[in-house]
C-alpha cells in the first residue's frame, strides 16, 4: 500500500487537531491550534468560523511537516467536530454572516420559551429525538437570521447556506463544491426527522427557516468530494467520514453492539449507549439521536449530554487560579481523603441531562473554615462522576438494562482520580482506552472504511486495547451518602 495513513481533523470546542493514523490504528503525528473563545453577552459563547479554517490549514500541514510526511502516502481525510455549532455564510463570497454561536451558547433562552409556550415540545420531541434548548442547532439559525440586518431576505432568496462545522469545512476544503453534513450531526440541529432521515418540513415552517439553507445529508462513511489541490499540495484527498465527535468516539470505541456504552470526559461529558437498529425514546431525560450510519444501516443511541465538566476544571485553573495545568488537579484531590463535605455543582451554563435546567447556575456548599482550595478541587473533580452517575442512572432506566462496564475516553480521563472515584461512585468497572484519541479514531475508521484502506469493521477489532480498568472499592454505604449529598446539593442550587 501506497498509501500509509488516514488523516483526520478533529475540530473540538477548545482547539482543532489533525492527527496521522497508520493501519493499526497508531497515531503517527498531532497538530493542535487552541480556538478563540468569545462571550459577547452573558452566557454566550461564539467562534470566529474563519480563525475555525485557519486553523483546520494550519494544523494539516503542520502534521505533515512535523513528521516530514508525503502528502501522497495520505490515503483520505476524516472530519469530526464540535456538535450543533452553527455558522451561516454567503454562498456567493464564502464570508460568514455572523461568528458561530457555539453548542454551550444560551442567548437563545427566550426563542426556545417561545417554541415551548407555543406547545411544540412533543412534536420536537417526537420528530427529532430532542427537546427544547438553546443546546441545538435550529434557534441559533433563527437568531442569526434576526439578529444581523437583511439576513432573512437573504436567506429567503437563496443567497445563504448553513452549516454546522463539519459542513463548514467541507464547504472549504472543497472550495463551495460540497454543501454536505452526515446523519450524525443532521440528528443534532432539531431541524432533521430521525425516522424518515429528512429535513422536516413541519419543524421548519415552525421556526421559519428556509430549507434552501440547509446541506444535503449523507451517511457518515463514504466520499464526499476532494480537497481542492491547490490547498494540499496539489493532491485531490477523498474526504471520506464525517461524523459528530460523540458518535465519532463511540465508533472508535468500537461500541458497535447494542448495549455498549462509552463516556467522553472533554469540555463536558457526553454519554453514549448504542441502541441498534431502533431509537429508545426516553422517560428520564435523556436525548435520541443517530449513532451512526454506515453500510446501509442506521443505528441509534441514547445520549446524556453534561454541558460543564473539563471546563470547571479550566475555571479552577484559569479563573480562580488553583494551579497552572489541568493534571495537577488530580495531585491536589488525592492529597485529600475525603470532599471534607463541600459539594461543587457546576452548573455555569444551566445544567444538561437530566436536569436540562437552564436557568440554574453554579453553587458551592459545605464550606467551613477548615476547607481547603484542595477541598474545592477535589469535589469539583467528584462532580464530574457525580453528573456522570446521574446520567448513567437515567441510561439503565431508559434501556432497561443493566450497565456493568463503561469505556471512557477523553481529556479529563487521564485523571486517575477521577477515574477511580468514577468507578466508586458508579460502581461499574471503567475501562479508559489505550488510544486516548478515540474521537479521532472514529473519524479516521470511517474514512478508512469508505476507501478500502480497512477492509471492515471487523478488521479493527484487534486494533483498540483497554490501557487500564478502573473497579470500584467503596463500599455501599458511602457510595449512597456520598451521592445523597449531591442530590441535595443539585436541589438547592435549582431551588435557588
Ligand atoms: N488531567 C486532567 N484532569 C482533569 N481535567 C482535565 C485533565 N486534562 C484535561 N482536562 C480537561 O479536559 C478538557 C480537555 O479535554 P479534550 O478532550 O481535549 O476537550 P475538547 O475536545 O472538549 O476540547 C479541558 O476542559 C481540561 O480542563
Ligand atoms: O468539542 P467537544 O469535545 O467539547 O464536544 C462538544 C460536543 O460535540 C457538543 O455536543
Amino acid at each position: 500500500m501506497t498509501e500509509k495513513y488516514i488523516m483526520v481533523i478533529d475540530q473540538g470546542t477548545t482547539s482543532t487537531r489533525a492527527i496521522l493514523f497508520d493501519n493499526n490504528s497508531q497515531i503517527i503525528g498531532i497538530n493542535q491550534k487552541e480556538i478563540e473563545q468569545h462571550f459577547p453577552e452573558s452566557g454566550a459563547v461564539e467562534h470566529n468560523p474563519i480563525e475555525i479554517w485557519s486553523s483546520v490549514l494550519s494544523v494539516m500541514t503542520g502534521v505533515l511537516a512535523d513528521k516530514n510526511i508525503d502528502p501522497l502516502a495520505v490515503a483520505a481525510l476524516g472530519i469530526t467536530n464540535q456538535r450543533e455549532t452553527t455558522v451561516i455564510w454567503d454562498k456567493k463570497t464564502g464570508q460568514p454572516i455572523h461568528n458561530a454561536i457555539v453548542w454551550q451558547s444560551r442567548q437563545t433562552e427566550s426563542y426556545c420559551a417561545q417554541l415551548r409556550a407555543d406547545g411544540h415540545d412533543a412534536l420536537i420531541r417526537e420528530k427529532t429525538g430532542l427537546l427544547i434548548d438553546p443546546y441545538f442547532s435550529a434557534t441559533k439559525v433563527q437568531y442569526i437570521l434576526d439578529h444581523v440586518e437583511g439576513a432573512r431576505t437573504r436567506a429567503e432568496n437563496g443567497e445563504l447556506l448553513f452549516g454546522t462545522i463539519d459542513t463548514w469545512l467541507m464547504w472549504k476544503l472543497t472550495e463551495g463544491e460540497v454543501h454536505a453534513t452526515d446523519m450524525t450531526n443532521a440528528s443534532r440541529t432539531l431541524m432533521y426527522n430521525i425516522h424518515t432521515l429528512e429535513w422536516d418540513k413541519e419543524l421548519l415552517e415552525i421556526y421559519n427557516i428556509p430549507a434552501s439553507l440547509l446541506p444535503e445529508v449523507s451517511t457518515s462513511s463514504e466520499v464526499y468530494g476532494h480537497i481542492a489541490p491547490q490547498l494540499f499540495f496539489g493532491r485531490a484527498l477523498p474526504i471520506a467520514g464525517v461524523a459528530g465527535d460523540q458518535q465519532a468516539a463511540l465508533f472508535g470505541q468500537l461500541c458497535l453492539n447494542k448495549g455498549d456504552v462509552k463516556n467522553t470526559y472533554g469540555t463536558g461529558n457526553f454519554m453514549l449507549m448504542n441502541t441498534g437498529e431502533t431509537p429508545v425514546k426516553s422517560n428520564n431525560g435523556l436525548i435520541t439521536t443517530i449513532a451512526c450510519n454506515i453500510d446501509g444501516q442506521v443505528t441509534y443511541a441514547l445520549e446524556g449530554s453534561i454541558f460543564v465538566t473539563g471546563s470547571a476544571v479550566q475555571w479552577l485553573r484559569d479563573g480562580l487560579r488553583f494551579f497552572s495545568d489541568a493534571h495537577m488537579s488530580e495531585e491536589y484531590a488525592m492529597k485529600m481523603t475525603d470532599n471534607n463535605g463541600v459539594y461543587v455543582v457546576p452548573a455555569f451554563t444551566g445544567l444538561g441531562a437530566p436536569y436540562w435546567d437552564s436557568e440554574a447556575r453554579g453553587a458551592m456548599f459545605g464550606l467551613t473554615r477548615g476547607t481547603d482550595k484542595a477541598h474545592i478541587i477535589r469535589a469539583t473533580l467528584e462532580a464530574i462522576a457525580y453528573q456522570t452517575r446521574d446520567v448513567l442512572d437515567a441510561m439503565v432506566k431508559d434501556a432497561s438494562t443493566d450497565i456493568r462496564s463503561l469505556k471512557v475516553d477523553g481529556g479529563a480521563s487521564d485523571n486517575a482520580f477521577l477515574m477511580q472515584f468514577q468507578a466508586d461512585i458508579l460502581d461499574v468497572s471503567v475501562k479508559r482506552a489505550a488510544i486516548n484519541e478515540t474521537t479521532a479514531l472514529g473519524a479516521a475508521y470511517l474514512a478508512g472504511l469508505a476507501v478500502g484502506y480497512w477492509s471492515s469493521k471487523d478488521a479493527l477489532l484487534s486494533n483498540v486495547k483497554v490501557a487500564k480498568t478502573y473497579n470500584s472499592r467503596m463500599n455501599k454505604e458511602i457510595r449512597d451518602e456520598l451521592y445523597q449529598g449531591w442530590k441535595k446539593a443539585v436541589k438547592a442550587t435549582q431551588a435557588f
